[in-house]
């Protein structure tokens, strides 16, 4: 099933993205596994929220979709259409439809250009507007579009506070009229008096414009706010993959357990009383993970069987999949005599 006939909007299959790295100038090369067969779905119009810790693999599973990075195999469907090869020469029109946020608004905008040469630059490489002055009128929409006055077109990347930043770099995004938005981090660096002003823009933005979201954060609190459904991502591969509502109500993984003990959230559901998971040890280098699950190392609920066979990731209950061989059981289950992970 396709996009055109009712299918998903984006379909991941498979995806892997290695890397060679040399450990030392003159050191072996190893290869990194920063994605690791990796497949979802994002339906039109959703928000799917990426969240793991840092080096996971996030930020490169995010560029792999939108063929910023080139993947190492598996494939890509966005509306119905193989994208996986796309050649670059096709990749342009792509490329309109498919767009970053990037995380660090000071790095991501040219600090000589002023704000609206970078943007009327992006149109003009596509070929959007007739002349100078139509892509100007468009680049002076776009800003209030993103809540910033036409008047900012003429001022420089340093006039502007990180906030101010970001909006900019939402209306770059914004520019070539995209369908689908990679958001990578894109709160993480600004004031947390200024993250939700910001959140509520892209989903303001998101109704407006029916965009669909990979939105990535290792921000759970930002996740919730921001996500219709979640994956949890674990040294280059996704580990739980649920409705946000059933996520946090009871995560299965117990990686993901130990997310929500690393960060205490205010808990709507305080009743659900969560146990404190302390992970112990490094993230595990990706150029040779653990057999089996790979959390096995880190994980308090480990037996032998998780060392030696990989669990795939499967359904724990309605649209809810978990990769865990003894997966967590919701506190209403376990009430009922279900057996929790000893
Ligand atoms: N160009 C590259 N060459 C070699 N290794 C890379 C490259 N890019 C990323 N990696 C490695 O791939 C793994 C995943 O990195 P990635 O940046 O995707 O993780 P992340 O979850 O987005 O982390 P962060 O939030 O810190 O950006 C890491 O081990 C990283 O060092």
């Amino acid at each position: 099933m396709s996009a055109r006939d009712g299918g998903p909007f984006l379909k991941v299959e498979a995806l892997t993205k290695h890397f060679e790295r040399r450990k030392s100038l003159f050191g072996a090369k190893s290869r990194v596994y920063a994605v690791d067969g990796v497949s979802f779905e994002i339906a039109q119009g959703e928000t799917l929220g990426l969240v793991g810790e840092s080096g996971c693999g996030k930020s490169t599973l995010g560029r792999c979709v939108i063929r910023l990075l080139e993947p190492s195999t598996g494939q890509i469907e966005f509306e119905g259409l193989d994208i996986t090869h796309t050649p670059m020469a096709r990749l342009r029109y792509l490329r309109r439809r498919l767009q970053l946020i990037f995380q660090d608004p000071y790095a991501s905008l040219n600090p000589r250009k002023k704000i609206g040469a970078t943007l009327t630059g992006a149109l003009k490489l596509h070929g959007i507007g007739a002349d100078r002055e139509e892509r100007k009128q468009r680049a002076q929409k776009l800003l209030e579009r993103v809540g910033l006055p036409a008047s900012f077109f003429d001022r420089m990347p340093r006039d502007l506070s990180g906030g101010q930043r970001q909006r900019v770099g939402i209306a770059r995004a914004l520019a070539l009229d995209p369908k689908f938005i990679v958001a990578d981090e894109p709160v993480s660096a600004l004031d947390v008096s200024v993250q939700a002003e910001l959140l509520n823009l892209l989903k303001e933005l998101q109704a407006q414009l029916d965009l669909t979201l990979l939105f990535i954060s290792h921000d759970l609190g930002v996740i919730r706010h921001m996500a219709d459904r979640v994956a949890v991502m674990y040294l280059g591969k996704l580990v739980e993959v649920a409705p946000a509502d059933a996520f946090y109500e009871a995560p299965m993984h117990p990686y993901s357990e130990a997310l929500f003990s690393a960060v205490p959230l205010p808990d709507p559901d305080a009743h659900l009383s969560r146990k404190r998971i302390v992970l112990t040890g490094d993230i595990p280098d990706p150029s040779s993970p653990p057999s089996g699950c790979r959390f096995h190392t880190r994980c308090p609920y480990a037996q032998p069987k998780c060392g030696e066979v990989e669990p795939a990731l499967e359904s724990g209950g309605t649209d809810h999949l978990v990769a865990c061989h003894f997966p967590l059981i919701a506190p209403a289950k376990a009430d009922q005599g279900e057996k929790q992970p000893s």
